[in-house]
C-alpha cells in the first residue's frame, strides 16, 4: 500500500477526528506529522496507530492508553477511539500527556486476534529473539510492531517534562470467553514490590475490582511497562470478544468515565481502600501447550474464574493430565489454540493482599 502524503493524512484527521479510521486505512505506515489544536493541545502522529496528545501545560502524569493489541478485541478500541476523537474535536481538554496506541492494525482490519504471532507475547525484547525471524532474517509483522510500540512508549516517557512524573500504561483487552467477573485486571509481577493502593482505587473507579496478581515475568505489554519503564502497568480485561458494533459500551461506562477524568484532570471520587471490596487472585500455575495433543477437558461455555472439585482433570497434553490441585483453584484464559510453547491456561487461587499494598 502506498504512503499517503502527510498533508492528506493531516487534513483527513482534522476533518474526521477519527485516528482509528486513518490507521485502519493505512495499516502499514503513516507519515509523521503534527499540529496544534486551537485549545493548545499538541497532536503528534508518530506512526500508524501511534499518536501523542500533549496539553500546552502538561500535568505530572504520562499515560499510555493502548487497545487492539489483539485485533478482534473491539470494545476497548471503540472506547479509546471515542476518548481520542473527543480530544481531537476539542470536546475533552487534556491536562495530562497521553500516548494513544492502536496495537495491531492488520489484525483489527482482519477481525482476528493475530496475523502471524501473538503480539502480546513479544515485548521486553522477545520480538527480536532469533527463532521468529523470517527466512530473510527480518522481523515478522507483529515482531516489528512490538519493537515499534516499545520504542514509542520509551520515547514518550523519555520526552516528558523534567521533574517528578507518574507513568501509567493501561492496555485494554477483552477476554475470549465469558468471565464470572465481567471486568478484571492483570497486575504484572512487581518483583516483590507492594501493589499500588492508588492504582487499585483508581481501577475500582473504573468498575474493576478483580485482580490477577502475577508472580513471574511475562512477555506482555503491561509487564514491559512495569518492568522496563517503571510505569504502573495493567492489562484491563473488559468483557468478552465481540465484533465492532456489537459491544454494549454502556457496560464499560465507568471505565470510560474514569479514564476521561484521569486524562483531563477531573476529580475522581476514589473510595477508601477496603480489601473486602476486591477479589484478589494469585497465579499458582501457568500451563503451557507442549504439543498439538493439548486439549481442554471442559466446555467452551465454562467461564473464566470457574472452580472445579480437587482432582478434576482440566486439560491434557501428550502424556500429561492437568488436575485441580487445591480447593478454590480457578481457571483463567484457557485457550487450546495457542502456539506450542505458549500459555494455554492459568490456574489461580484467591489470596489476601494484607501487608502488600501501599
Ligand atoms: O481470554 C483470553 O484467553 C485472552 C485475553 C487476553 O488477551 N488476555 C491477555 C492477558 C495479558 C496478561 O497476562 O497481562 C493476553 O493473553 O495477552
Ligand atoms: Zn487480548
Amino acid at each position: 500500500m502506498s504512503l499517503i502524503p502527510a498533508e492528506q493524512a493531516f487534513s483527513q484527521l482534522q476533518s474526521t477526528a477519527d485516528f482509528l479510521a486513518l490507521t485502519l486505512e493505512q495499516p502499514d505506515q503513516l507519515p509523521a506529522f503534527e499540529f496544534h489544536l486551537a485549545n493548545g493541545t499538541r497532536i503528534a502522529v508518530w506512526h500508524t496507530g501511534v499518536l501523542l496528545a500533549e496539553p500546552a501545560v502538561p500535568g505530572q502524569q504520562d499515560i499510555v492508553l493502548s487497545s487492539g493489541i489483539h485485533g478482534n478485541e473491539t470494545a476497548p478500541i471503540e472506547i479509546c477511539n471515542g476518548i481520542l476523537s473527543d480530544v481531537l474535536a476539542q470536546k475533552l481538554q487534556l491536562t495530562e500527556r497521553v500516548l494513544f496506541l492502536f496495537g495491531n492494525p492488520w489484525a483489527i482490519n482482519a477481525g482476528v486476534r493475530e496475523i502471524e504471532d501473538n503480539l502480546n507475547r513479544l515485548f521486553s525484547g522477545h520480538h527480536s529473539k532469533d527463532d521468529g525471524l523470517t527466512s530473510e532474517g527480518g522481523l515478522s509483522k507483529e515482531r516489528a510492531r512490538a519493537k515499534l510500540l516499545e520504542e514509542s512508549v520509551l520515547k514518550f516517557y523519555q520526552q516528558a517534562p523534567a521533574g517528578e512524573r507518574v507513568r501509567k500504561l493501561y492496555d485494554l483487552h477483552t477476554a475470549i470467553r465469558g468471565s464470572r467477573f465481567e471486568k478484571f485486571a492483570v497486575y504484572p509481577f512487581l518483583h516483590g514490590k507492594d501493589w499500588s493502593q492508588t492504582e487499585l482505587q483508581f481501577l475500582k473507579a473504573c468498575d474493576i475490582d478483580t485482580f490477577l496478581l502475577m508472580q513471574s515475568p511475562a512477555s506482555t505489554f503491561s509487564y514491559f511497562a512495569a518492568q522496563s519503564c517503571q510505569a504502573h502497568g495493567f492489562t484491563l480485561e473488559l468483557g468478552k470478544v465481540r465484533p465492532f458494533g456489537q459491544n454494549d459500551l454502556s457496560r464499560f461506562s465507568a471505565t470510560d468515565k474514569a479514564l476521561r477524568a484521569l486524562v483531563s484532570g477531573q476529580p475522581l471520587s476514589l473510595s477508601a481502600f477496603v480489601e473486602a471490596e476486591f477479589n484478589f487472585y494469585e497465579v499458582r500455575r501457568a500451563i503451557n501447550k507442549q504439543t498439538d495433543a493439548f486439549r481442554l477437558c471442559f466446555e467452551d461455555a465454562i467461564e473464566n474464574f470457574t472452580t472445579f472439585p480437587v482432582g478434576t482433570v482440566l486439560a491434557q497434553d501428550e502424556g500429561v493430565q492437568y488436575k485441580v490441585e487445591v480447593e478454590g483453584e480457578a481457571v483463567i484464559f484457557p485457550n487450546p489454540k495457542v502456539a506450542i510453547g505458549q500459555r494455554a491456561m492459568l490456574l489461580v487461587k484467591p489470596v489476601s493482599v494484607a501487608g502488600k499494598v501501599s
